[in-house]
Parts: C-alpha cells; structure tokens; sequence
C-alpha cells in the first residue's frame, strides 16, 4: 500500500576528525566552535580564551581562523556518510491499522481509545482504514495482536489496555503478561504491535495518563504506532 509520503533518510558526514597541532597552546579553557562551511562538510575551529584576553577568542595558533583556509586543509577529509532511516510523521494516509483494546478498567481504555482514534484521524487515517477489537482483559491482547499481525491486513497493531494494582499480586502476572504478549505477537508476525498498556499502582495515575494531567497514553501510542508502519513501509519491506 503506497503511503502518501516518504521516508526520511537524511545522510550526514561523520564527524570531521581534524588534526590539532600536536602541542596546542596551553591556554585555559578551550572552547570548540564548528560552522558548516559551504561545502557542507563540517568543519570545528578550535578558539583558545588567553588569560589576559577579555575571554573573547584569540587567533588559533598564530593565525587568524581562516574558513577557507579550514576547508582547504587535508587534515578535514569528508568520511562515508552515514544514513539514518527514519519514520515518517507528516501523514498516515493509507496506512491500516487495527487497536486491541482490553474492556477490564473500561473507565480508562475508553479514552485511551478515544485519544488514538482521534490520532490517527489527524493524521489523515481513514476510519474505514482502522479496526478496534475489544478483548476481556490485558491478558489476552497478546494472541489477538498476534492473529492481526500474521493476517498481513494491517501496517501496525495498537494495543491498549490498564493494569492497576489490587491487593494481590495478580498485578504482576497481567501486566508482565501483557508486556510479553505483545512483544511476541510484533516478534512472531513481524508487524510493529505498539505497547499502549498502562500499569499503574492505582486509578488516579491511571485516570491521569487517559486525558488528564499526564497527558494521553493512548495518543502517544498511535503516534508511535504511525511511525512505525511508516519506517517499516519506507525502509524495513520484506524482501
Ligand atoms: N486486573 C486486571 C486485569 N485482569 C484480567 C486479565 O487481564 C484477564 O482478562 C483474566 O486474567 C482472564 O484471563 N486485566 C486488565 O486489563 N487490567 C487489570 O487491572
Ligand atoms: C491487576 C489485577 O489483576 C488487579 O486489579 C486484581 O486486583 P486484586 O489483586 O485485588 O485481586
């Protein structure tokens, strides 16, 4: 499915290994000042504050700093470029999503829910594009997530649930499982499934990170799932 926009793949000169006189004067301190020359390689100028200067900087080593001179000099050699690939936030038109919701804490799944719907939407994804499926509870969103992924229907799976801690340590079985779950179901399909399960140790944290003053947990989740299918769409493609 062609999405609407690229991939950034943005290449960057290593950093310049340069050459510094083998004795540079010894000045306190030191400061490194680099400048992009038009050349676009990155060159770094080395300025030494003396003690009897005002601290602005003084001529590097009995001269003035010359840019040209800098660019011209063999000690700056332009190394391979290094490419790093990223996903793509601009629009996620044309990507499919599906969001595995867990019903137990409904009170805070809902508008975790509510927060990546209206996510997605504003990122140009078409409702037709997403489907929600509700399970009992964080358990069992790991061999939902898994069966999305393997259907190859979709570019990311967004799972969502609330594990708050009760008197037992049931806590820890669910959330550990959810976690484990999830993470399987991405390793076993190969499709990205975003980890937007809360574990909280009460309903107020909880409540906090579904819309209230930590923000929304499952809004976040849906842009870590966009950026996803975008890096997998633009640079990660299953030969
Ligand atoms: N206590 C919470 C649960 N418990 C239910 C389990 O997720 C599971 O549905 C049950 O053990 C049957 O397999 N689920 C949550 O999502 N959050 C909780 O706080
Ligand atoms: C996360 C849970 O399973 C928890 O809500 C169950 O509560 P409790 O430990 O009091 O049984």
């Amino acid at each position: 499915m062609a999405a609407s926009f690229a991939g950034c793949i943005q290449k960057s000169p290593l950093s310049v290994a340069h050459k510094l006189p083998h004795k540079p004067l010894s000045f306190a301190p030191v400061s490194l000042i680099s400048y992009k020359s038009s050349s676009h390689l990155v060159c770094s100028s080395v300025s030494l504050s003396s003690p009897a200067n005002s601290g602005a900087g003084v001529p590097l080593f009995g001269g003035v700093r010359d840019e040209k001179n800098l660019k011209d000099r063999s000690a700056f050699a332009q190394t391979e470029a290094v490419r790093h690939l990223t996903g793509s936030l601009t629009s996620a038109a044309g990507f499919r999503f599906a969001v595995v919701v867990a019903r137990f804490n409904e009170i805070v799944t809902r508008p975790l829910l509510n927060g990546a719907l209206e996510t997605f939407s504003r990122y140009s994804v078409k409702d037709e594009d997403i489907d929600v499926v509700w399970v009992p509870g964080s358990f069992e969103i790991g061999v939902v997530a898994e069966r999305l992924g393997k259907s190859k229907k979709y570019d990311a799976i967004l799972c969502i649930g609330a594990v708050v801690r009760g008197d037992t340590t049931h806590y820890d079985a669910v959330s550990n499982s959810a976690a484990s779950g999830i993470l399987s179901a991405s390793l076993n399909s190969g499709v990205p499934c975003i980890f937007g399960v809360l574990t909280t140790e009460n309903m107020d944290q909880a409540m906090n990170r579904a819309g209230g003053k930590s923000g929304n947990k499952g809004a976040e989740a849906a842009l870590t799932a966009i950026e996803m299918a975008s890096l997998f769409e633009h640079h990660l493609k299953e030969q």
